[in-house]
């Protein structure tokens, strides 16, 4: 296990309106102030319709979950129907954003480039990006997983300053295992998620590598949450399904006491 302090994330997707939101925060900060929880930190990605609703509430009761959204636009402002810049969730006080998801991806035609835009457009606004890579099954089975993977970490980190580059978030989910309920076994994320390491290693320096956290993506539940942060390249996971039963994420962000 690492040093580096674990990310758990939940990522909600489409799921729980701004009065689900308000209560499921609520059920999720009761459930960890029984003692000073700082193992992990502990954030929720809501729908974008959430986030003023849950900065009240962590704002109003001064919680230690953090929040973010799950996409931002490459552009600060302008004629982007339906789009949400980075200063707007600046605004809202968001710590983090996730970029490049893989069903922003698949649904929405997002490329390595829109990639890098968005994540240098977080940057630009204060907003930690959770660069989020990984391979389709077809890439997995012809053993070409990790080339793959690092070929969307470099074209996501293009023309990154060290400076930046250093607070970012890189979350390994192979598409695969995303909901699905088929969790990349841990050795086989482990692979990965060195290699990236590594990658970080060549692309900045091995210093700048030991400090960005690899989070871990891809049907993670509390019964497969320890296995996965037993290895030493592996620094939190982004939760989907599983994120939206508080108590199912409370004990993944209690991984330890198990
Ligand atoms: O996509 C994911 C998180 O971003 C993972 O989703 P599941 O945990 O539902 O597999």
């Amino acid at each position: 296990m690492s040093t580096r302090t674990p990310l758990m994330a939940g990522n909600w997707k489409m799921n729980l309106n701004h009065l689900e939101a308000i209560a499921h925060v609520q059920k999720l900060a009761f459930a960890l102030a029984d003692k000073d929880y700082d193992a992990c930190e502990v954030a929720v990605l809501p729908p974008f319709t959430d986030l003023r609703s849950v900065q009240t509430l962590v704002d109003g009761d001064k919680l230690k979950i953090k929040y973010g959204a799950q996409d931002l636009s490459a552009h600060d402002s302008g004629a982007f129907t339906g789009e949400i810049s980075g200063p707007m969730l600046a605004k809202l006080k968001c710590t983090y954003v996730a970029v490049g998801h893989s069903e922003r991806r698949q649904y929405h035609a997002e490329t390595d480039e829109i990639v890098n835009a968005k994540v240098k457009s977080a940057f630009k606004h204060g907003l930690t990006p959770i660069l989020c890579v990984g391979e389709e099954l077809a890439v997995r089975e012809a053993g070409n997983h990790v080339s793959h993977t690092l070929a969307q970490v470099d074209g996501g980190l293009k023309d990154v300053p060290a400076e930046q580059a250093e607070s970012i978030v890189i979350a390994y989910e192979p598409v695969w295992a995303i909901g699905t309920g088929k969790v990349c076994g841990a050795g086989d994320a482990q692979e990965v998620c060195a290699a990236i390491r590594s990658r970080l290693a060549e692309l900045y320096s091995q210093e700048l590598a030991d400090k960005v956290r690899i989070q871990y993506g891809g049907s993670v539940k509390s019964g497969n949450v320890a296995e996965i942060m037993a290895n030493p390249d592996i620094d939190g996971a982004l939760v989907g399904g599983a994120s939206l039963d508080a108590d199912e994420f409370v004990k993944i962000v209690r991984f330890r006491d198990q």
